[in-house]
């Protein structure tokens, strides 16, 4: 009997089926209010906190390369979370992230068994130039994963918009998202190329990897 309750068991969610559909059909997700205004505000409050304590630190690319070619690439600042050690606001991130990642388990058979996340602080002035998100001869990514963490009525003249770089039936075609609070995007790690334009205020979220292995 235990296997048919274990099917019994199996809640659909809407905002994570619309989320696979739309990665299946485009490679990418958009989902406004994956995180409520409270949450926004809490995880907000938790990074300033730790960037005010000097816990970020420059944000590298691969290993080769010097400062001044990083700065060219992209300025943003991070702290790396370590989910064993997180914070009441940082878990209550994670809670949401591991019924997530649950969730794709169960019926996108994805064999997510790994994951990592940071804070990422973009000071007035960076950017982050086009890429994709699997440059170090690391397959293992998945998922590519970025909360907004902005303050309520984020203007477009603030810029920093992510641009994803699509192809639709063969036609470039650029995507612009702009970093409201609360929003998600997710995209496949490997095959969509993006870019953070440049900021004119510092711009707050936390970026992730869904992973294999
Ligand atoms: O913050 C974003 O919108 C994207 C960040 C990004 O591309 C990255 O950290 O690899
Ligand atoms: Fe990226």
């Amino acid at each position: 009997m235990s296997h048919l309750f274990e099917a019994i068991d199996f809640v659909e969610n809407e905002v994570y089926e619309q989320m696979i559909s739309d990665i299946g059909r485009q490679k990418f997700s958009i989902i406004d209010n994956f995180f409520t205004s409270e949450e926004v505000e809490q995880l907000r409050r938790s990074l300033l906190q730790k960037h005010e304590d000097d816990a970020f630190k420059k944000a590298a690319i691969g290993n080769r390369l010097n400062e001044t070619i990083v700065k060219a690439i992209r300025g943003d600042v991070i702290l790396w979370i370590d989910e064993r050690k997180a914070d009441v606001d940082e878990k209550l991130f994670f809670v949401k992230i591991n019924d997530l990642v649950r969730y794709l388990n169960r019926t996108c058979f994805l064999g997510i068994l790994n994951k990592e996340f940071h804070y990422a602080l973009y000071p007035e002035g960076t950017f982050y130039k086009r890429h994709v998100d699997t440059f170090q001869n690391d397959d293992r990514r998945k998922l590519s994963f970025v909360c907004y963490l902005n303050e309520a009525g984020w203007l477009p003249e603030n810029g920093g918009e992510l641009v994803l770089y699509l192809n639709e039936s063969g036609k470039a075609v650029e995507k612009v998202i702009y970093p409201l609070p609360g929003r998600v995007v997710v995209f496949e790690s490997q095959v969509i190329e993006h870019e953070v334009m440049p900021v004119r205020k510092a711009r707050l979220s936390i970026t992730g990897w869904l992973k294999t292995r």
